[in-house]
């Protein structure tokens, strides 16, 4: 099962205190944001640091709500975090004293309705699914950075949301494992037909990646862009890596990240004049 996500003319404004004399003022970290992801479909968001990408993530997780416009999740308005979503963010979040089957369990605990039979069971399958059957019973500080995302992935998963929402989820990994781990990503999202968001800064993470890629810009954030990926993921005979299709990718959204970021330095001068 998966939903839909729609992010209709959103505005986020947070209450600051003024660099200069420490009152108390607003800070608008997102206005006029229109963004929709159709059921089943993974989409990346890159943009400038700053700009905006974890908010829209709160926003559509519910741990944060919009100060303007609407954040829906399958047609219904998002009022607060719910079990339809999951989110796997950068810093590793699993419980120390818990092993790798422990730390899945913990989620389907939290969901409730099955007794601790099936919850083990469930547990084993999602384990399997991101290749960890075999380290079940290990302790996070037993386990790589790869292995301990890859449990916080199935323990995101585990309880069957419909939409998984991804926060730089590879970031502190190695290039290596990551590009390991996106491989597996797609192999999972593959099998469970998952809504998925994905926020990176890395341009060819994105391209890898998104069905489409969201590119915003900053002050205030928006998304000024939406790329259509045409890439044949389904040859995996093929470094995808390599085609000359996944260059011009990167190129068109690393000149569209640019030409964003040479705008909003622009409205910021004209601001200050
Ligand atoms: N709770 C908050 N209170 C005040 N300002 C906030 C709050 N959350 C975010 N901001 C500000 O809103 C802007 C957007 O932040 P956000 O973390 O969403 O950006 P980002 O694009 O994810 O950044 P990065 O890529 O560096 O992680 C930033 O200027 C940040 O300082």
């Amino acid at each position: 099962m998966s939903s839909s996500i729609e992010l209709e003319d959103v505005g986020q404004v947070f209450r600051v205190r003024s660099d200069v004399d420490g009152r108390p003022e607003e800070f608008v970290a997102l206005e006029g944001l229109d963004l929709r992801v159709d059921p089943g479909e993974m989409v990346c968001v890159v943009g400038p640091s700053g700009c905006g990408k974890s908010t829209v993530l709160d926003l559509v997780a519910g741990l944060t709500i919009p100060t303007s416009g609407r954040v829906l999740v399958g047609g219904q308005p998002v009022t607060g975090p719910g079990l339809d979503r999951s989110v796997v963010f950068q810093q590793y979040t699993l419980l120390p004293w818990r092993t790798a089957q422990g730390n899945v369990e913990l989620a389907l605990e939290a969901a409730g309705g099955m007794d601790r039979r099936e919850r083990a069971d469930r547990a084993r399958e999602y384990l399997d699914l991101v290749g960890l059957s075999d380290f079940a019973t290990r302790y996070p500080h037993e386990l790589s950075g790869g292995m301990k995302q890859r449990v916080a992935i199935a323990r995101s998963l585990s309880h069957g949301p419909q939409v998984l929402l991804m926060d730089e989820p590879f970031g502190a990994l190695d290039a290596q494992t990551r590009e390991h781990l996106q491989e597996e990503l797609i192999g999972i999202w593959r099998e469970t037909g998952t809504t998925v968001v994905f926020i990176t800064h890395d341009i060819e993470e994105a391209v890898f990646l998104g069905q489409r890629v969201a590119v915003m810009s900053g002050r205030p954030g928006r998304v000024s862009a939406v790329v259509d990926i045409a890439l044949d993921r389904h040859d995996t005979r093929q470094d995808i890596r390599s085609a000359p299709e996944f260059a011009h990718h990167r190129h068109e959204i690393w000149t569209l990240l640019r030409s964003a970021g040479q705008r909003a330095r622009l409205e910021e001068v004209e601001r200050v004049a």
